[in-house]
């Protein structure tokens, strides 16, 4: 159902009765919606370099470009929508000082021992990450990285660790692919950017297979630790689509060209030991150990003091920022366009109209 003028000004309400700052990334893009939704699309001049917040603000509405008020409208309220249920779930997980929950439909967030473990919770569907899981995610890490937790892991619920993006989110959206594209390039982009700055230790517990997104973003952990049933598998190619999470400059960094290719080009799946040998993963586990191996060492990392560890990641990923937030920029456009295309419409459509099985 498309939101109303009233569901907009109710949305607007709701707003001010937020009760955790949703941070400054999450307050442009609500800035940027509701000026594109109100007014349609920025004709107001560029501020200058040193106007800080104008010119971010500027810059937050100018890459919305041409997106219709009504869509703008709409994804101002779902924006809304998915603060107002995740703050609300937060506040009601926030019991103690320690070991505190917070669920939402698709992810499972706690937070013990000064680790912020964030599981994704879809088991039945191999853990595919839906938009609102997106959102749910980029709020937990805005959470974690301000709160007294020193290390933060994500996993999966069940025996995947991700199937990467749900496909119907594509498929689902009321204004049909072009505004699925939209909506999916913004969340992406915002998605991604909070890996990148993310200020504490980020480590990977991959439980079994993972699969495109979940793969990609690898590459903005700090430590991903595999069990010898995992495979990583980014199907690009396949899908019609292009590489995210700035997986096309970290992969070929990360192992050399030639292999980043057989991944991001031709869909290679690697198992975790070739993911090891490929510089991916750090450490791989027998699958009858894995969990308590991995989790008596997260557990020791987590008593290491945490301003020394967040310092030295911030020297270790300084100087790659500005490139990664460049990189992210340049593959939710591309990706955008590629969303659009009749090989990737062709992909999800066949995935989605796949034969049920008997
Ligand atoms: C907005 C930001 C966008 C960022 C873009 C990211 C790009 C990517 O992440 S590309 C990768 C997308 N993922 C895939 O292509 C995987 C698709 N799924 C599969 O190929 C298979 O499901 C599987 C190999 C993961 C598992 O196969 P298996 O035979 O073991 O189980 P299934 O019966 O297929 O799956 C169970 C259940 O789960 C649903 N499901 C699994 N993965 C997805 C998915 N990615 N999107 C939506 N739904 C998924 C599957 O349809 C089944 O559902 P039903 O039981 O209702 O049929």
């Amino acid at each position: 159902m498309r939101a109303t003028q009233q569901d907009f000004e109710n949305a607007m309400n709701q707003v001010k009765l937020l009760k955790k700052d949703p941070g400054n990334e999450v307050k442009l893009r609500l800035y940027a919606l509701y000026k594109q939704a109100t007014e349609g699309p920025c004709t107001m001049p560029k501020p200058g370099v040193f106007d800080f917040v104008n010119k971010a603000k500027w810059d937050a509405w100018n890459a919305l470009g041409s997106l219709p008020k009504e869509t703008a409208r709409q994804n101002y309220v779902d924006l809304v929508s998915s603060l107002s249920s995740s703050s609300e779930a937060s506040s009601q997980g926030k019991g103690g000082a320690d070991g505190k929950a917070q669920e939402s439909k698709g992810i499972l967030v706690t937070s013990e021992g000064g680790i912020t473990k964030i599981t994704f919770n879809r088991p039945s569907k191999k853990n595919a990450i839906t938009f609102q899981m997106y959102q749910d995610i980029i709020l937990a890490l805005k959470n974690a990285s301000t709160d007294d937790t020193v290390i933060t892991v994500f996993t999966g619920a069940g025996d995947y660790y991700s199937s990467g993006n749900d496909l119907t989110n594509f498929t689902s959206a009321s204004g049909g692919m072009e505004e699925a594209a939209n909506k999916g390039a913004i969340v992406l982009r915002e998605f991604v950017n909070t890996f990148i700055d993310f200020p504490k230790p980020l480590v990977a517990v991959v439980n079994g297979p993972a699969v495109g997104i979940s793969v990609t973003l690898l590459g903005l952990f700090d430590a991903v630790y595999a069990s010898d049933r995992a495979t990583f598998h980014t199907p690009f190619s396949h899908l019609g689509q292009s590489p995210e999470a700035c997986s096309s400059y970290t992969f070929p960094k990360m192992m050399g060209s030639a292999k980043a290719a057989e991944m991001l080009l031709f869909g290679k799946k690697l198992t975790a030991r070739e993911a090891w040998a490929q510089g991916l993963v750090t450490e791989v586990f027998p699958e009858s150990t894995f969990e308590t191996e991995v989790w008596t060492r997260l557990k020791t990392y987590a008593k290491l003091p945490p301003n020394s560890m967040r310092i030295s990641k911030e020297l270790i990923r300084k100087n790659e920022k500005e490139k990664l937030h460049a990189v992210n920029e340049e593959e939710c456009t591309t990706l955008r366009a590629r969303w659009l295309s009749e090989e990737c419409i062709n992909a999800i459509m066949s995935f989605v109209t796949r034969k049920p099985k008997l």
